[in-house]
């Protein structure tokens, strides 16, 4: 089966790294990329073949786009005359529906739509699939095979997807901020960068590698490190006077409503 990616940028890359690194053969993967240098690096990294959209779509079996959701419309224009029915066509766009999809393809084209994060990069993605309304479950299952090979991967209904985009999509920017903002305070408290840095990010990974393999509720967690009138009840204190909890609520609600925005293309 071969895989051809068009849009070669941060995810892209991803997605043909973690295929790389799965065992997937480099002659059965295509790439579409629009920016001859980065075609160039890509070819270099991977030895894959960069080509032209139209070449990729119509050599390979399924095709990923990995293009900015503004670009879609352009790029669905291009490759439509090479697209053709039971080929699997898999959008990691955010916001970018199944039915928008659909209807600037050939009918019988199956639609899956993805929303990946970055932390496939080191195997510990987390990927939600949506199947479109020509879709059988081979597709969705060949979908959910080219997502496993970089983590875990989700079956939702699409409905939840611009929900899914704010929590998992975005979200590890969301931590990489916490994290930036914690090293920060630790040079401020007057510790080297470098101590911080290692602090705050063995202290994340510990705390992550917690809630995955003991299944207790977070709140049971922090309960456990929140001594009685210790230095843990303190800090939690002022991050509920600076409404943190609410700044997450409000973050993850104009991501939601960016992800719906960019469905209709602004
Ligand atoms: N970066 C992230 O963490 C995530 C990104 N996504 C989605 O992945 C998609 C790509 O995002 P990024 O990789 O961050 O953007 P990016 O800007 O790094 O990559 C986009 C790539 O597409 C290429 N491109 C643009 N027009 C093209 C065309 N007509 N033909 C071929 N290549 C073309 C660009 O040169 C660029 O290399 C977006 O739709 C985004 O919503 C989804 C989940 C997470
Ligand atoms: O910021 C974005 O629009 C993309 C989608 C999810 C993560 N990055």
């Amino acid at each position: 089966m071969s895989t051809a990616i068009i849009g070669a940028g941060v995810m892209g890359e991803t997605l043909l790294s973690g295929l790389v690194r799965a065992g997937r053969r480099v002659d059965q993967l295509m790439v579409g990329e629009k920016r001859p240098e980065r075609a160039r690096e890509l070819e270099e990294r991977y030895g894959v073949a960069v080509v032209s959209n139209r070449e990729a779509t119509a050599k390979a079996d399924t095709v990923a786009l990995v293009v900015k959701p503004q670009d879609m419309g352009d790029v669905l224009d291009e490759i439509a005359p090479d697209l053709r029915a039971g080929q699997l066509l898999v959008s990691l766009a955010a916001g970018i529906t199944t039915a928008y999809i659909e209807s600037r393809v050939p009918e019988g084209v199956a639609v899956v739509r993805v929303m990946p994060n970055t932390p496939a990069l080191v195997d510990e993605g987390m990927a939600a699939i949506a199947p479109g309304s020509h879709c059988d479950d081979s597709h969705l299952a060949e979908a959910e095979s080219l997502l496993a090979s970089t983590g875990k991967v989700l079956r939702i209904p699409e409905k939840q997807m611009d929900a899914v985009t704010a929590i998992s999509g975005s979200g590890p920017a969301y931590i990489f901020f916490v994290v930036e903002s914690m090293i920060e305070a630790g040079v401020h408290l007057g510790l080297p960068r470098a101590t911080a840095t290692e602090l705050v990010v063995q202290t994340l990974v510990g705390s992550a590698a917690m809630l995955r393999e003991t299944g207790t509720h977070p709140v049971v967690l922090r309960e456990q490190v929140t001594s009685p009138g210790g230095t843990t009840a303190s800090a939690l204190r002022e991050l509920e006077i600076h409404k943190v909890r609410a700044a997450f609520l409000a973050a993850m609600e104009a991501a939601r409503n960016r992800s719906r925005e960019l469905a209709e293309g602004s």
